[in-house]
């Protein structure tokens, strides 16, 4: 059921404040998720109106997003309720001393807030000056101000430091994008095609997609555009065996079953199961009928737990665990917990993994290496790592991209890396390879 906000109502801010902290709370002195804790919250607040939820959801994301500054412009890691109210004053626009009054923090913590911007445009050091205006940890703003450079570094923190968009998969086992389009119009939701995914549409971001009915009989899966376009890279087709390796919830698994139009083998492999329940589930949801789950231990022991697919998939998709450095948009939280050392770690891991499930192709099959990560640690140099040590060739992406989406992404050759500020999707990388014979 879609709630309806009260248009005559304003947000009783009572109710949001204590919400808001609760879950800052959770966040940042537990370590929760902040979509988890969310979530848990506005669950159990069953009374809200939706423009109670939306306020507290904002601000939550808007204060993690917000913190790396926030805490510069306090001076060092304030009480949660004074972050908030520096939050209010900053982004909403709130009086200083009505923010103070309403959160009972202090006036003279807030006080600083007047000259903020020109506090930070006076620090020093570029790449400081950079982390704060974009409230990013130094470490990731160093890192891609090396990789992008900082002009472009600063338009993706401008970026992440946005909402992402809303974007879905239309099902083609249940219909196509226009269908789904007219569908969704039906119900009363406008829905605009995506620049890139040949089944992607985005829709306006304060819908709640599932509740809609297009949601609930399988025309749609929530994924954004970059995903369908690694599912599109894999080139499967009906009647193949395919190994999506690292297959947490299905997300991509879905894609793939519908590219092979329920045709041949689909085998999501996961060390995780709990998320292979989530794929089922979410399968069953999506009228999807060839897509075989298997749990797979974490380390070495899951080469004999797959022994009976190695030289036999024709598409092979190791879609690694990763820093998630592409998905800062959607997580904001995800900037504060990673540390300095986590793509070196994760490309360990991604070496090891591709290494694995690669030996699942058959020769001359297609191998795809994708990582929701941004920077060469966990994308280049793994790729670079796989066709030097793995018998892994390039292969090409234009095919089964289309060579006009392939040149309008910027792909090279056989690989391909997409940002928030130059595609509109999440950050993400994704490299094709033939096994060799
Ligand atoms: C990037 S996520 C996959 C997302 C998924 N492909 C999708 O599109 O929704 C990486 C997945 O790798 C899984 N994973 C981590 N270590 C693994 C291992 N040793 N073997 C298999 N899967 C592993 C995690 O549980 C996680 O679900």
């Amino acid at each position: 059921m879609t709630r309806k906000p009260h248009p005559q109502r304003p947000p009783r801010n009572d109710l949001v404040d204590a919400l808001v902290l609760e879950v800052h709370g959770l966040v940042h002195d537990q370590g929760w998720l902040a979509d988890r804790a969310l979530e848990r919250v506005l669950r159990r607040e069953r009374a809200l109106w939706a423009n109670e939820r939306r306020a507290v959801a904002e601000a939550v994301y808007g204060i993690l997003r917000a913190q790396g500054q926030l805490d510069f412009l306090l001076g060092g890691s304030p009480p949660l309720a004074t972050r908030y109210a520096a939050w209010l004053v900053r982004a909403a626009g709130v009086a200083p001393a009505q923010a103070a009054a309403r959160l009972g923090a202090s006036p003279r913590a807030l006080a600083g807030l007047a000259e903020a911007d020109a506090r930070v445009a006076a620090i020093p050091d570029p790449l400081d000056r950079f982390a704060v205006e974009a409230s990013l940890p130094r470490w990731i703003a160093e890192r891609l101000v090396s990789e992008l450079g900082e002009a472009e570094a600063r338009s993706l923190a401008a970026v992440l430091n946005r909402r992402a968009p809303l974007t879905v998969r239309a099902n083609a086992l249940a219909g196509d994008r226009d269908a789904l389009r007219a569908a969704l119009a039906a119900e009363g939701v406008p829905a605009e095609p995506t620049r890139f995914s040949p089944w992607g549409l985005t829709l306006d971001g304060h819908q709640n997609a599932f509740a809609l009915e297009a949601f609930r009989t399988g025309g749609f899966e929530i994924q954004d555009e970059g995903s369908q376009l690694i599912a599109l890279a894999c080139g499967a087709r009906p009647g193949q065996v395919v190994v999506d390796a690292c297959a947490g919830a299905g997300g991509k698994s879905l894609a793939l079953a519908a590219e092979m139009h329920n045709k041949g083998s689909l085998h999501a492999l996961d060390s995780d199961a709990g998320r292979l329940e989530d794929a089922r589930r979410r399968a069953r949801r999506a009228h999807v009928h060839n897509l075989r789950t298997r749990v797979v231990p974490a380390g070495p022991e899951a080469e004999a737990a797959v022994a009976d697919l190695a030289g036999k998939a024709d598409v092979v998709l190791v879609d690694a665990p990763c820093s998630g450095l592409g998905t800062l948009r959607r997580k904001p939280d995800a900037r504060w917990r990673l540390q300095p050392g986590d793509p070196e770690r994760f490309a360990a891991i991604q070496r090891e993994l591709l290494g694995r499930f690669s030996r699942l192709a058959r020769p001359g099959g297609r191998v795809v290496y994708a990582t929701c990560a941004m920077g060469r640690t966990e994308n280049d140099e793994v790729a670079d790592y796989a066709e030097r040590e793995l018998g892994l060739a390039p292969a090409p992406l234009a095919p089964f991209l289309g060579a006009e989406r392939a040149r309008a992404l910027g792909a090279g050759e056989s690989r391909c890396a997409l940002y928030p500020h130059r595609h509109g999707t999440d950050g993400f990388f994704f490299a094709a390879f033939a096994k060799r014979a």
